[in-house]
């Protein structure tokens, strides 16, 4: 059968890095999607500004909108502190089996947990099934017209306090100009722009940044 890119991604992972190094597994598959196949990780141009974020941040908790293969699950897991958690959802069953594998490879399982399902239905669910009060990262890098409908869900669903942090990924290609128009003009947001390039590519793209101001 034919394999997937998905699969082949994880094939180069297990090929080319080292068990419980997350530093081999994201170069990796950043050679694997620059010099073989491209493929939808946020990148190593953008990744560096996720991780100034992240370190900046600190976070206890983490909830990742899109997993894809698990490249920013990996790249945001590998700085976090001992006991922080870091929630992923993602839609595609296919995807998941891979950034499972690809979690594991790096050695992250304990810091990470892989939910299979449309955001829409578990972030009302988060606070019961995984007993999250608030995050204090969220990663947006899923479906481009979830961004702006589920942002509102999780300020319904109270799990965004004063400096929750909202990290946005594609918000100029593929774009997301309803998540921008609101976020930007709401003044419950501080956000600034971070320009960057679409992954593996010159092609302009950047990261909405954007504080909750409670
Ligand atoms: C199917 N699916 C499962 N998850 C998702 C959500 N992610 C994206 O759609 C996504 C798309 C692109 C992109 C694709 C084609 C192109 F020409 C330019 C950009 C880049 C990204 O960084 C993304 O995150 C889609
Ligand atoms: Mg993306």
């Amino acid at each position: 059968t034919q394999s997937t890119r998905p699969q082949r991604l994880l094939n180069a992972v297990q090929k080319k890095a080292t068990r419980g190094d997350p530093r081999s597994v994201v170069k990796a598959i950043d050679d694997f999607c620059r010099h073989k196949e491209w493929a939808m990780n946020v990148g190593d141009e953008k990744g560096c500004i996720l991780d100034s974020v992240v370190s900046e941040i600190n976070p206890a908790t983490v909830l990742e909108l899109g997993t894809y293969c698990g490249y920013s699950t990996v790249r945001i897991a590998r700085l976090l502190p001992p006991h922080a958690k870091l929630i992923t959802l993602e839609f595609n069953p296919d995807f998941a089996a891979i950034a499972r594998q690809v979690i594991a490879w790096a050695g992250l399982e304990e810091k990470v947990q892989l939910v299979e399902g449309a955001s829409g239905d578990w972030i009302p669910k988060m606070k019961e099934q995984f007993g999250i009060t608030t995050f204090d990262l969220v990663f947006l890098d899923h479906w481009k017209d979830r961004y702006l409908p589920d942002t509102k869900l999780m300020e319904e669903c109270g799990l965004l306090r004063k400096g929750s942090v909202l990290l946005a990924d594609n918000v100029i290609c593929p774009g997301t100009p309803d998540y921008l128009e609101y976020i930007r003009s709401s003044p419950r947001y501080e956000s600034r722009y971070f320009k960057s390039h679409l992954e593996y590519t010159k092609v302009e793209d950047g990261l909405e940044k954007s504080v909750f101001k409670g």
